[in-house]
């Protein structure tokens, strides 16, 4: 069995506690993805319990969907916690560039403390790269492709991993780039999904310590989940419900047979 498909194994023996300082809009299904593909999530962002739940955690996901200035402060102590004990965090800058209040937050998230991995869609990564100042909303209107080496030199800065998503996934970790174009189009109709990508990176971070291995699993796990769930599916409704019960039914034998990786 090789690393990757040894990850997805490890979810399920060790049920990592991923904690999320997530956005209203996908706090139900980015706790169902995770739970699907054998994780434990908690939803926690009183900054009275931070420290608490950040020290029984595995990983941290940061998500920057739906902010508010009490969230923020909870960000940045958990992100403090997480450097202090060691624990790995992702962060989601969901939106960055659509406001001065997006950009200035993101920012000051990632100058407080570098995350593990950022993962955004292009237009967010192209942002944070500085090759673009403002953003639509949410979804993005570049190619992933487009946000590449903007990447590359914003990972080479943070010395982190840095993932673009999109109809082809990038996995960067300065000049190491791999790719991933598992997934369906009917993901970028359903919202959460980019969500999804960074909670279940929270899960792969948890228990690989190679890092950019572990994001590569997790953009693999996504995309093929999508495609399988994408082949039961009749729109986006039907899509969401076969996209769990595919992360829950997918085994590390799919995963190699259906692995459309470049490194
Ligand atoms: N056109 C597409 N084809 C295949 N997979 C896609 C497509 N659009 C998005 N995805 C997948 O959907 C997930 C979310 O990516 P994306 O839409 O870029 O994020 P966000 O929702 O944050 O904008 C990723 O796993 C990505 O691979
Ligand atoms: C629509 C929306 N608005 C604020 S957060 C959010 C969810 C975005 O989720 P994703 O980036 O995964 O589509
Ligand atoms: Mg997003």
């Amino acid at each position: 069995m090789n690393h990757l498909e040894k990850i997805v194994n490890n979810i399920r023996i060790k049920s990592p506690l991923v904690q999320n300082i997530t956005n209203y809009v996908v706090m139900n299904s980015t706790a169902n993805a995770l739970l699907a593909i054998g994780a434990s999530p908690v939803m926690a962002h009183a900054i009275e319990e931070t420290e608490d739940i950040v020290t029984i955690s595995s990983s941290l996901v940061i998500n920057m969907g739906t902010l508010s200035e009490k969230w923020v402060d909870s960000m940045l102590f958990a992100t403090k916690k997480a450097k202090e004990t060691a624990t790995p965090f992702v962060f989601d800058p969901v939106g960055v560039g659509a406001s001065k209040y997006r950009t200035a937050t993101a920012l000051k998230i990632i100058a407080a403390a570098i995350p593990d991995v950022i993962r955004g869609n292009a237009s967010e990564i192209m942002v944070l790269a500085q090759q673009a100042s403002s953003s639509k909303g949410v979804d993005s209107t570049m190619l992933a492709a487009d946000a590449v080496s903007g990447a590359i030199e914003l990972s080479k800065k943070l010395n982190n991993t840095v993932v673009v998503s999109g109809q082809v996934d990038y996995i960067i970790t300065g000049d190491r780039v791999n790719t991933i174009s598992n997934g369906s189009t009917l993901m970028s109709k359903v919202t959460g999904m980019g969500c999804s990508a960074t909670a279940i990176i929270g899960a792969c971070i948890a228990i690989e310590p190679d890092v950019h291995l572990a994001c590569t699993a997790a953009m693999a796990i996504m995309g093929i989940a999508g495609d399988m769930a994408a082949e039961l599916s009749k729109g986006p409704g039907s899509f969401q419900v076969h996209f769990l019960d595919s992360l829950y039914l997918l085994t590390d034998d799919i995963l190699k047979d259906k692995i459309k990786l470049n490194v």
